[in-house]
């Protein structure tokens, strides 16, 4: 019996004991991801969240969404992201949240995997955004899920073509990518009509909804793991997916959702970063000592189970932090960790304050 049924056996038990009758099936989807959060928050010893830190970021990252008038409309605004509001875009997105992960490398900033693409070398996420850029330019359908589940078409041999470098480092987890496209063409050709808008209006304008869809029907998308016993679900991809398409989509069409609030932060590998260099969260020496000295964490380490979750709660808190400013603030857990995100490449990019910045932890894995 896997996990999830012994869950669900207990629950039942549990309900018939209690007198209940069964989960009310109309009642509103819930992903349980910032519950679990929040449980590894209060459960965690060797990653912690300051307060005070966190009070003085909240007001800090408010007036900086304020001055740059930061929303979805910014989604769109990347030089990269697709502009149109269309299906072509609902392909492109899902294909990049398919393959939105683990873009850091072992290599010097010279020798690491880039993507030249419209006269700019492009690393890490956006390494992927000018892939699928240049495939499609390249008339390559690569956004086409149909073209995924056809080995003759989609060759390993095309795909090594699309993801080529400009260097001699290919993209991390080149095969894993590969397989994720595999299985998501298969599904959805099998059991979504060949189309990712037939998927959206599965989920009937609940983003919880969708999540949990996706995270039901494909496993590439079940970021899931267990900590001190007990399951604990990150789902960031397909959290970010529907993230991804109420901003590029402005909260209309196929990125209408009647609850995006229950998105959490994205528990990548990125945020995390900036939340420690903002004072927000801190690690036990033993953590910390490990982080800087560039060693792996293994996915499922109780470490790496404690910095996703803790960064969960974290953004959850300056969320809360920032409506106690400004009850009327337009501001969700997606728009504050896409802001931490974009501020965490604009350092990078100037360069100022880098090295002042601890490293991002080294997971390898397909979850982020
Ligand atoms: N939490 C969070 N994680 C994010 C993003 C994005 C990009 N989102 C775009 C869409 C809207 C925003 O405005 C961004 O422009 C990528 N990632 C994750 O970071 C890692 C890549 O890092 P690096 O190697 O340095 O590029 C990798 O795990 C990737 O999955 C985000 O927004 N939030």
């Amino acid at each position: 019996m896997s996990d999830d049924e012994v869950d669900h056996e207990l629950l039942d038990l549990l309900r018939k004991s209690l007198g209940l009758g069964p989960p009310d099936p109309s009642a509103p989807p819930e992903t349980k991801i910032l519950e679990n959060a929040e449980y590894i928050y209060h459960n965690s010893i060797d990653v912690a969240l300051d307060m005070r830190y966190s009070k003085l970021a909240a007001a800090e990252i408010f007036k900086q969404m304020q001055e740059r008038d930061y929303g979805t409309k910014t989604w769109s605004e990347h030089p990269l992201h697709p502009k149109s509001k269309d299906e072509n875009t609902v392909n492109f997105i899902f294909t990049m949240d398919l393959l939105n992960f683990s873009f850091w490398s072992e290599k010097s900033e010279a020798e690491r995997f880039a993507v030249s693409y419209k006269d700019q070398r492009w690393t890490g996420y956006w390494s992927l955004v000018a892939v699928l850029q240049r495939a499609l330019d390249e008339d390559i359908p690569i956004t086409t899920p149909s073209f995924w589940a056809n080995e003759e078409e989609c060759s390993e041999e095309v795909l090594k073509k699309v993801f080529r470098s400009e260097t001699d480092e290919e993209i991390p987890l080149f095969q894993e990518r590969l397989k994720c496209l595999r299985e998501a063409g298969q599904i959805i050709e099998e059991e979504f009509d060949s189309s990712i808008t037939v998927l959206i209006e599965d989920a009937k304008n609940s983003a919880a909804g969708l999540v949990n869809l996706l995270a039901e029907r494909f496993t590439c998308f079940r970021d899931e793991g267990r900590y001190d016993g007990k399951k604990v679900r990150f789902l960031k991809r397909a959290q970010i997916f529907v993230a991804d398409l109420w901003a590029a989509f402005d909260g209309e069409g196929y990125g209408s959702f009647n609850d995006i609030d229950k998105i959490t932060m994205f528990a990548d590998y990125r945020v995390p970063q900036m939340l420690h260099s903002l004072g927000c969260m801190s690690f036990c020496p033993p953590l910390e000592g490990k982080i800087r000295r560039l060693e792996p964490i293994e996915s499922g380490h109780s470490w790496e189970l404690q910095i996703r979750g803790c960064s969960i709660w974290c953004i959850e808190l300056l969320r809360r932090e920032i409506l106690k400013l400004d009850p009327d603030a337009k501001v969700n857990a997606i728009l504050i960790d896409f802001f931490l995100y974009d501020l965490a490449k604009e350092r990078e990019k100037n360069g100022d304050e880098v090295e002042e910045m601890i490293p991002h932890h080294r997971t390898r894995s397909i979850w982020y």
